[in-house]
């Protein structure tokens, strides 16, 4: 199955360009029969689904050859590797070359011998079969959520991810796949439809999840927690990808999704939709729902089913749930030998607005103090894996913390907590607006004021369509032979639509003569880079030609 010194050439050509060790690209000649065995892949169904799609950044390409060239050293891949970087879509375009040089028979083998991840366990899929593009991708879908995860691990190194594409991904939850399929079934059904760039399921998980267990280790160990609300799938891709442990889909969704002034008037329904969304933007960190206001106080019966359907429905890990009164406690027990994960919530409860008459700071005498503590004690007799405190003094929270064998995390409670929690949108600084700037309480630090940036985005944008200057040709990307234009053109006038016609031939015109012009500034750039650099790599522009070949008018 040899396929001659020119696809070795270019293999080794797509190893330099992509920072592989040649080693990694092991080409069908060296492949030894039962490595071959193991893992054909024409080459050719590479170069069809990775220039098929035009996914920006190559991000499938990029694990499409992933697959194919076998595993990297290690479970972290290399920022270079990474989607992040222009190297993966340069691969995919080498990789096509040698395809196509080497004519669109040729195999590409993975050797099975480097197709171990350092922990032992396959890395990758080493069998593809020579199915369409189509089916291999589900293939691939397939395989990779039989990535292996890694024992618990405390550091976390954020992986460079690509700035505009985040890693899209549905949320794996192994231990749902082997524990309760049902469970998992809302998050990781593929679509009958499957789309036919999977920009939303991303590069393969390398991660292990946080679990009670890795919490309780950082506990332990003193390293502080850290939790941030999420409520969708875009603002858990984020989170989760940030490296925060635990990600909390807070009934304060009500207030910065809905628009409520209170977290009453959310239902346990919208809390689910939200949770599923978050399920499927999170790969990593330990998922805790919000029972929202009027879903468990009733009975602990109420408390389980509600529980129940928070992991169920909502692909949660752990539910939380308000209050440190008797009825609380009962709640939060039944829920907890029910075998679900409990997170309480005491000092201020929002959900307790009505009574409390207001957002206000809390335990802020002895007595009250003192309550707080007994109530944070009783949650944790329960069987709470932790607990929330909101809006106390900082020295009340560092005493209940101290006291506690559970972590304590903070909001607005003082440095001294076993952890902390901000909403999403505050720490964003999303409502920078002065009328949402009386809803975000005092303790929270704005880490950036993404609210301008969308605002300011959004002007832009506006200015831009009223000014026509968007989308212009840049964004105009779908053609049509100029034979076709002039057929449209001469049938359009066929049937009294001159005006029409007119309209056609300009716009056609008007897009080609920009083709041609960016063709030329191309041109001349790369002759400018060519001569400024004199070993440059001398860039591909076949495609401008091209461009400018079938704009000719
Ligand atoms: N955006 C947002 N951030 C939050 O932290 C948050 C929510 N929403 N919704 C649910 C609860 C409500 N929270 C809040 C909301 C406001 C204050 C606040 O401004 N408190 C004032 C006192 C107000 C009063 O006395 O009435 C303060 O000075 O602390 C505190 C906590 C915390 N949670
Ligand atoms: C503020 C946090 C702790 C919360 O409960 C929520 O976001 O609903």
């Amino acid at each position: 199955m040899s396929a001659g010194p020119k696809l070795r050439e270019l293999c080794a050509k797509v190893a330099a360009q992509s920072s592989l060790s040649a080693a990694h690209v092991a080409c069908a000649q060296t492949a030894t029969p039962s490595s071959a065995a193991l893992s054909m892949t024409p080459l050719s169904a590479i170069t069809r689904l990775s220039l098929s799609r035009r996914v920006p950044g190559g991000v499938n390409a990029w694990r499409l050859l992933h697959a194919c060239s076998g595993s990297f050293d290690g479970a972290q891949p290399s920022p270079q590797l990474s989607p992040a970087s222009s190297a993966p879509s340069d691969t995919a375009t080498v990789a096509a070359a040698a395809a196509s040089h080497s004519n669109s028979t040729s195999n590409i083998s993975i050797s099975a011998a480097s197709n171990t991840q350092s922990n032992g366990l396959p890395a990758t899929p080493t069998h593809l079969p020579n199915p369409t593009s189509q089916q291999q991708q589900q293939l691939l879908h397939h395989h990779r959520w039989k990535a292996p995860t890694l024992p618990s691990q405390h550091s976390y190194h954020p992986q460079p991810h690509h700035p505009q594409h985040p890693h899209h991904h549905q949320h794996p939850h192994p231990q749902h796949q082997h524990q309760a399929p049902l469970l998992s079934q809302p998050f990781r059904r593929p679509l009958s439809v499957q789309p036919e760039a999977a920009v939303y399921a991303g590069p393969s998980p390398r991660t292990a999840r946080v679990t009670l267990r890795t919490i309780r280790k950082k506990y332990d160990a003193g390293e502080p927690l850290t939790m941030v609300t999420a409520y969708d799938y875009p603002s858990a891709v984020h989170v989760d990808t940030a490296g925060i442990d635990i990600l909390l889909v807070g009934d304060s969704a009500a207030m910065v999704v809905h628009g409520h002034d209170t977290t009453l008037p959310i239902s346990l329904d919208d809390m689910t939709s939200h949770c599923r969304a978050v399920a499927r933007g999170a790969r990593r960190a330990f998922l805790v729902g919000d029972l929202p206001f009027g879903c468990y106080e009733t009975d602990p019966r109420d408390a389980v089913k509600s529980a129940v359907r928070m992991l169920k429905e909502g692909g949660m890990d752990a539910v939380k749930l308000e209050g440190g009164s008797p009825a609380r406690v009962e709640a939060a027990r039944a829920i907890v030998e029910t075998g679900v994960a409990v997170m309480g919530h005491v000092g201020l409860t929002p959900q307790s607005v009505s009574a409390i008459g207001g957002f206000r700071p809390q335990a802020q005498v002895a007595e009250e103090a003192l309550r707080v503590l007994d109530q944070a004690q009783a949650l944790q007799r329960a069987g709470c894996f932790a607990l929330v405190l909101e809006c106390v003094p900082g020295p009340i929270a560092a005493g209940i913390t101290r006291v506690l064998s559970i972590p304590t995390i903070g909001i607005g409670a003082g440095g001294e907590c076993s952890g902390q929690v901000l909403v999403y949108h505050d720490l964003l600084g999303m409502m920078s607006h002065p009328h949402h700037a009386k809803v975000t309480p005092k303790f929270c630090k704005q880490y950036a004021r993404v609210g301008d940036i969308i605002g300011s985005a959004l002007q832009r944008y506006r200015q831009e369509v009223e000014e026509r200057v968007f989308p212009g040709p840049q964004y105009s990307p779908y053609r049509m032979p100029e034979q076709e234009v002039r057929s449209l053109a001469e049938a359009l006038r066929g049937r009294g639509l001159g005006a029409a016609a007119e309209a056609v031939l300009e716009e056609a015109e008007k897009l080609a003569a920009a083709r041609r012009e960016a063709a030329a500034a191309k041109e001349a750039a790369a002759a400018a880079a060519a001569a400024a650099g004199g070993s440059g790599s001398g860039g591909g522009s076949g495609g401008a030609a091209g461009g400018a070949g079938r704009g000719g008018a």
